[in-house]
């Protein structure tokens, strides 16, 4: 009778950072729409540019610098951003020539699928890409605050909610400070990420309005993360510039004296003068001021900790309070239901005086850009897919270790490490299996101790054109397809990884005999633990993965054990993230396997379900075993026209490759989805049918090359031997016999 333990998991057990962020997305969801009274305020989204961008990076390739909220013309527009921040004039698309269209399709979809978690036209958030960061923070008229985030990264997808209301709560503020995103899975954006050096996601930066040269950013490290609590530091970071870079829209955010009220009264311009009266922490009166950037013919000034008389005379009971002089010289104090900073601004904006400029009204985004061209890829859930640990080892391979410029000392040796478990244990195709052996042998025998990242992706794009290895540089998910497409993929293909991993090490105890790694049944979840808090992009998910290690891992003493210490922290993490906004609904987080996946592994005790963890052993070694490894839906694997030609770009998965001198017959296109033994498994074939001669990679087309060559110049060689000594017979006949 095997082991068993309770398999419900207790929903109790809720993972703090989400529930925090969970409540801030309550919060951001109450934000209180503004209203004026009479008439409702215009909420604005200047749509994105998005016409030539593939359904996998639209936003990020295509859009450029796109705003929101408050129309562009009336804003000064940042330097050598305005054109892009703008949606062209619509009209018939323009003809390409069927070679760019060949290439268009060619350039496919992004990283993970694309997966976007802003929508430029959509969302108010500015949406950046490596085009556009760098011209629309330098030498702006208006501050920036920008979050560097991962699209598959679980905790910016539950921090989307509020980053979206954050930057419509504050998109009347856009001409002195923008709210931004620019998503560092896309592969686009991975070198524009790596010279921001961001590491983790999300990591939030402040650039200040006209800094000249180029600067990664201020780190906002503030309490905590919820809507208010990034607004009031908005409003610090604002009042944190000199003269010399105040933004020029940016009302003065200091206070005025209480004397000052008085000339204010005196003096008739045809403006509406509002006087936010408030104490010393307050950020009403500035959220106010800012809240009334785009409206004109009104100024508002704030007035602290007024004494008792000065408050008496204004007729003040409690603060914060808004005295108004209104152009005809007529004050007095307003009266809103409460001193809330939206009933103050809707009153203010909703006087007869105040107009906002003038404005450009965007047209609303077309159905083609809201469209999400998403192919479903038909999976058994039984099944364990090449396609998704393929795509995996790209990312982590091509965009998330490529966020280091150089890798030194411990974190070297922790690639090293990983790389070594990688390569031994990985049950995929032979090309990537040769691959990862070549990376393993160059880490494992390099006598520096720091090395440019680009020596790492040169290796792993085969620059040297040897036939025979090869990891694809497309994404293809399919047991980790997501139902939209930030959603699943990457961390999906991971833990994936990291369980087959596991599992190879106890079916081939022999495998790292000679790494220095043999022997220890916690070696391979020592080098999966040091990855992730080490490289792993989501940083909580890596700082949780490590608390649970120190917690337990020490006690694992065989293969089996690992097996099942991963399975069960994996099902910890399941049990936290049920209904955090990153769980796909299509997917939802239970306690796996799944009764129907594996009904032996489901026991009741007492009423409750339990775990039969001898079967959930048999069940994890099958499943992740070797023989329940399916190719289907895999990239075709190509010649060196995918591998190196096209670098770390993108190829659509259906199009025809470009093909290289000497690459294999065309890949199929479309239809090889739907015939996964089509010309792309006879590529496939071809390219498994190389065999390594001379741990060189040399394929048997190599060989016999080699040899017909080798036939050729010794026949040559005979033919000039033979030609020689006839001539030289002639010669001395001659000289012999003068006269013959
Ligand atoms: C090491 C690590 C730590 C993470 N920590 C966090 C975190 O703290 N917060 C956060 O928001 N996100 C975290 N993530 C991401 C998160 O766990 C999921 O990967 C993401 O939510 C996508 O979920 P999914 O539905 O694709 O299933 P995943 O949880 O990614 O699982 C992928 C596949 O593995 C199989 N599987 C599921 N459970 C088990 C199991 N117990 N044993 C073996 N196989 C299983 C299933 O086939 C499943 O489809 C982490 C990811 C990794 C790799």
């Amino acid at each position: 009778m095997g082991v068993t333990r309770h398999s419900g998991v207790g929903r109790g057990d809720v993972w703090r950072t989400g529930r925090r962020d969970l409540s801030a997305l309550g919060g951001a969801e109450g934000v209180v729409q503004r209203r004026g009274r009479g008439r409702s305020e215009h909420v604005m989204a200047v749509a994105g540019v998005k016409g030539q961008a593939s359904p996998g990076t639209p936003n990020m390739a295509a859009a450029g610098v796109v705003g929101a909220g408050v129309a562009e013309s009336s804003l000064e527009p940042p330097a050598g951003t305005a054109a892009r921040a703008r949606r062209p004039p619509s009209g018939p698309p323009a003809r390409l020539p069927p070679l760019l269209v060949l290439l268009a399709a060619a350039a496919g979809p992004g990283a993970g699928g694309a997966a976007r978690l802003y929508r430029a036209g959509e969302d108010a958030v500015w949406v950046l890409d490596s085009g556009s960061v760098r011209g629309a923070t330098a030498n702006s008229s208006a501050a920036w605050l920008v979050q560097f985030y991962s699209s598959w990264c679980g905790h910016c997808i539950g921090y989307a909610p509020t980053w979206r209301a954050l930057a419509r709560d504050v998109q009347d503020w856009a001409a002195a400070i923008r709210v931004a995103a620019l998503d560092c899975a896309e592969d686009s954006n991975r070198e524009v990420c790596q010279a921001y050096d961001v590491h983790y996601y999300p990591t939030f930066r402040y650039f200040r309005a006209f800094t000249r040269d180029f600067t990664a950013g201020e780190n906002f490290k503030g309490p905590d993360r919820e809507l208010q609590t990034v607004r009031q530091a908005m409003v610090d970071f604002l009042q944190n510039h000199t003269d010399a870079n105040w933004p020029p829209a940016c009302p003065a955010l200091d206070p005025i004296r209480p004397g000052d009220v008085l000339s204010l009264i005196d003096r008739r311009d045809g403006h509406c003068v509002a006087i936010m009266l408030e104490s010393g922490g307050s950020y009403v009166g500035r959220e106010v001021m800012l809240d009334l950037i785009p409206y004109e013919n009104i100024a508002v000034k704030r007035v602290l900790d007024a004494d008792q008389a000065f408050l008496e005379k204004l007729g003040v009971s409690s603060l914060p309070s808004c005295y108004l002089i209104h152009p005809n010289g007529s004050h007095g104090l307003i009266d809103v239901a409460k001193p809330l900073r939206s009933f103050f601004s809707s009153y203010l904006k909703s006087l007869p005086h105040v107009r906002k400029k003038s404005l450009l009204l965007p047209g609303k985004p077309s159905a083609e850009e809201k469209a999400e061209a998403m192919e479903w890829r038909e999976f058994d859930r039984s099944k364990l897919y090449t396609a998704d640990l393929e795509s995996g080892l790209h990312c982590l391979l091509r965009v998330e270790l490529a966020a280091r410029s150089a890798l030194a000392g411990a974190e070297l040796r922790t690639l090293t490490d990983f790389i070594t478990v990688v390569a031994k244990l990985f049950p995929g195709r032979p090309p990537v299996r040769r691959l990862l052996e070549m990376l393993q042998e160059w880490l494992a025998s390099l006598p520096l101790d720091r090395i440019p990242y680009n020596a790492v992706l040169d290796l792993v794009d085969n620059k040297m054109r040897i036939s025979g290895i090869f990891l694809t540089n497309q994404i293809r998910w399919v047991g980790c397809q997501g139902s939209r497409p930030e959603l699943r993929g990457y961390s999906c293909s991971l833990w994936k990884l990291f369980h087959t991993l596991t599992v190879q090490a106890g079916a081939r105890p022999d495998a790292l005999d000679g790494t220095g790694l043999e022997g220890d049944p916690q070696a391979v979840l020592q080098a999966i633990r040091r990855y992730v808090r080490t490289f792993f992009g989501c940083k909580a998910c890596g700082e949780h993965f490590e608390q649970m290690a120190q917690e337990s891992l020490g006690s694992v003493k065989t293969s089996d054990q690992a097996i099942l210490w991963l399975w069960e922290k994996h099902n910890l993490v399941n049990s936290r993230l049920a209904g955090h906004p990153s769980e796909d609904p299509r997917f939802p987080k239970a306690p796996w396997p799944t009764p129907d996946l594996c009904p032996a592994c489901h026991e009741e005790t007492r009423g409750l379900d339990s775990w039969n963890e001898d079967q959930v052993l048999l069940f994890l070694k099958r499943h992740y075993g070797s023989s329940n490894l399916v190719h289907t839906h895999a990239a075709a694997l190509g010649g060196e026209g995918e591998a190196a030609g096209q670098g770390p770009g993108h190829a659509d998965p259906g199009a025809q490759s470009l093909q290289g001198p000497r690459a294999p017959p065309p890949t199929p296109g479309l239809s090889e989805r739907a015939r996964p033994g089509g010309a792309g498994a006879a590529g496939r074939q071809e390219a498994e049918a190389a065999a390594p001669f001379l741990g060189m990679g040399f394929s048997s087309l190599d060989m016999s090359l080699c040899v017909l060559l080798y036939v050729a110049s010794s026949l040559f060689l005979m033919l000039l031997f033979f030609f020689f000594r006839v001539r030289a017979r002639r010669w001395k006949v001659r000289h012999h016999h003068p006269g013959v």
